[in-house]
C-alpha cells in the first residue's frame, strides 16, 4: 500500500500574522468588529446613544440601525476548505480524517456524496484503503437542505463534508452560500483535472472562495515516484466514467507523458481495425 504524501499549494501560515500582531487593546477591538459585524456597535449606541439629552435620533444611528436589521439574520462566516488530487492520492481519508476531527470538538457534521459514484456502498463514503462514514448520496447539493429538514441544517448543522465535488455541477453556489451567508465550514474533497488533466467540474472554480486549497499525490504505479496525474486504461472517451484501480492508475508527469501516448496510439489502432471490421461485414 502507498502512503499518500501531502503538497500544500495554498495554505494558511500563522507566522506572518503573528509578526504583525496588532496592539492588544486594537487586536481585541479587530475581534469584536470581525465577529459582530454591526450589531454591537448598533447595540452600544442605543442603550448609550452620543448624545443622550436629544429627543431626536442622529443620522448615523439611523444607519445603524438599519443596517443592523438588515444583518439581524446574518450568522458568523463559515470556511471553505478544498482538497484535490488525483485519484488514489488520499482525498477521501483526508475528508473523513477532517470531519472526525470537527466531531471531536464538538462540531455537528455531515458527509455528502454524489449519487453517481455507485462503488462501495451507495450510503457511505469509502477511502480505497476501507474506511468508511455514512453519508448522503445525492444528485446536487441544491437539494440537500430539504433532504436534511431546513430547521435542522440551519440549526444543528456546523460542518459540511463533499467527497467526489467534480459530479456537482452546484458546487460554487452551494459552497458560498453556506460559508458567507450560513456560517457553515465546508470541506471539499474532489478530482481537479480528468483522465485528460483537463479541469473537471466546478472545482477549480471554488478556489478564489476557498480559506485553504491542499493539494495531495498518490505513488506512480509504474516507477513509484511522486504521482499527480490520473490515467486511463481503458479506451472509454467520457468525462464522467466511474470506476477504480480497474480503469485508472496514479503517474508521475513522465509516465502520463509517456502512458498517454501509449494509449492513445493502442486507441487509434484499436478504432481503425474496428472500422476495418465493421467495412468488411457490410
Ligand atoms: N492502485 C493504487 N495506487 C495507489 N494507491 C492505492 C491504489 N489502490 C489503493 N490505494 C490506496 O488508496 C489510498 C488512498 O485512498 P483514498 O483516500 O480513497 O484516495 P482518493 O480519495 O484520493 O482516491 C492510498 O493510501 C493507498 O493505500
Ligand atoms: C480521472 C477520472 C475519474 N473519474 C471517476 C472515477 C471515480 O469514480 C471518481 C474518482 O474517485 P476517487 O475518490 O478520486 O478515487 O471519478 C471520472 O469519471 N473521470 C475521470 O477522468
Ligand atoms: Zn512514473
Amino acid at each position: 500500500m502507498f502512503a499518500a504524501s501531502m503538497r500544500t499549494l495554498i495554505s494558511p501560515s500563522l507566522a506572518p500574522f503573528s509578526l504583525h500582531l496588532p496592539k492588544p487593546a486594537l487586536f481585541s477591538s479587530l475581534l469584536r468588529v470581525s465577529r459582530y459585524p454591526l450589531t454591537d456597535s448598533a447595540f452600544a449606541l442605543s442603550r448609550f446613544p452620543v448624545d443622550s439629552h436629544r429627543s431626536t435620533v442622529s443620522s448615523r444611528e439611523l444607519k445603524t440601525d438599519a443596517a443592523s436589521k438588515s444583518f439581524s439574520s446574518f450568522s458568523a462566516p463559515g470556511e471553505i476548505h478544498v482538497v484535490v488530487g488525483p485519484m488514489f492520492s488520499g482525498k477521501t481519508t483526508t475528508l473523513l480524517r477532517r470531519m472526525l476531527a470537527e466531531r471531536e470538538m464538538g462540531k455537528k457534521i455531515a458527509i455528502i456524496k454524489s449519487d453517481k459514484d455507485t462503488r462501495y456502498c451507495v450510503e457511505s463514503i469509502v477511502s480505497h484503503d476501507g474506511e468508511k462514514f455514512p453519508c448522503w448520496a445525492i444528485p446536487d447539493l441544491a437539494s440537500f437542505r430539504e433532504r436534511f429538514g431546513l430547521d435542522a441544517y440551519e440549526n444543528q448543522l456546523d460542518v459540511i463534508g463533499i467527497d467526489e465535488a467534480q459530479f456537482f455541477g452546484d458546487l460554487y453556489e452551494f459552497c458560498r452560500e453556506a460559508a458567507d451567508k450560513e456560517g457553515k465550514t465546508v470541506i471539499v474533497a474532489g478530482l481537479d483535472g480528468d483522465y485528460l488533466r483537463r479541469r473537471f467540474g466546478s472545482v477549480l472554480d471554488i478556489i478564489p472562495i476557498a480559506d485553504t486549497v491542499t493539494k495531495l499525490t498518490s505513488r506512480c504505479e509504474v516507477c513509484g515516484k511522486r504521482a499527480s496525474f490520473t490515467l486511463r486504461k481503458t479506451e472509454e472517451r467520457e468525462t464522467e466514467l466511474i470506476g477504480g484501480a480497474e480503469v485508472y492508475m496514479p503517474v508521475c508527469r513522465s509516465h502520463y507523458v509517456s502512458g498517454q501516448g501509449v494509449l492513445e496510439t493502442a486507441r487509434a489502432v484499436l478504432g481503425s481495425s474496428q472500422q476495418n471490421a465493421a467495412q468488411r461485414t457490410m
